[in-house]
């Protein structure tokens, strides 16, 4: 088999087709059709409100209505509940973070349920993240952003998913930090992981990923791959508003 026939072979991790979802009468995903195949790490860009947020919400089955199709490693879950959905080893990490701020930092990671057993130990990820480790006993609320959000990738991880939904996870982190987020993504990819990520940062977001899409008004806008999106960087910083 040549190499492109290979590469039609391979089911992707994540199809979307016709995907529209719904906040009560408000209609805020249009048609989204997506791929995402095994271990790429694809980006999702686009200005405020244009559905970024609400198509990852949709793949775990947390908006209140959606439509369309969405198949993961080959099943169909559009019907699925959360946890079903979280069983077809999926991983959601919020743009809020999701940390609590009464459980420490080793109650965070003991915490998940497993969905495969491939999920990393608590010390893994820990080798992972060395600051958490030295913030083990500190809680949720004492932790700094990039903290958290080491915290909620590291959760993620506990749980054996091979599919990370992570929503601008260097939303408001200092540039150290976004660089160290940046490392511990292009680690993951390197170990078959496959993300899929909303980014504002689009440097950012060129520096890890294989794929873009722009979305824009509840629909896909553009599809780039990484050597598009460096031709049209500057078209689109401006279609992104920034
Ligand atoms: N819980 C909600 N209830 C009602 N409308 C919502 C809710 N969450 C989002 N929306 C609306 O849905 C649309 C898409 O929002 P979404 O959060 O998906 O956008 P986004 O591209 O992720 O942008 P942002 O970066 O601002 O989150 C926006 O018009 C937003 O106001």
């Amino acid at each position: 088999m040549t190499d492109a026939a290979i590469a039609q072979a391979v089911e992707p991790m994540l199809a979307i087709r016709d995907l529209h979802a719904w906040y009560g009468e408000s209609h805020v995903l249009h048609g989204i059709d997506l791929d995402v195949m095994p271990g790429q790490v694809v980006t999702l860009l686009g200005r405020n409100g244009a559905g970024k947020s609400t198509t990852l919400k949709s793949i775990m089955g947390i908006v209140p209505r959606r439509q369309g199709q969405i198949r993961l490693q080959g099943s169909d879950t559009i019907a699925m509940r959360p946890f079903q959905i979280a069983r077809h080893g999926v991983a959601y990490c919020p743009e809020d973070r999701g940390i609590y701020a009464t459980l420490d930092v080793r109650e965070h990671l003991e915490l998940p349920p497993l969905v495969d057993d491939s999920g990393l130990s608590t010390e893994q990820v820990l080798s992972l993240f060395p600051n958490l480790r030295e913030r083990l006993h500190s809680p949720g609320s004492k932790l700094s952003g990039g903290e958290q959000q080491m915290l909620a990738i590291g959760r993620t991880l506990r749980t054996g998913a091979r599919l990370l939904l992570l929503d601008e996870p260097t939303e408001g982190l200092a540039p150290s930090i976004v660089e160290q987020i940046g490392d511990t993504i292009r680690q993951l990819k390197a170990q078959g992981y496959t993300i899929l990520l909303v980014e504002q940062n689009l440097r950012f977001a060129m520096s890890v990923a294989d794929h873009f899409y722009l979305i824009d008004h509840g629909q896909v806008a553009a599809r780039y791959d990484r050597q598009g999106v460096e031709q049209d960087a500057s078209e689109l910083l401006a279609r992104l508003g920034v």
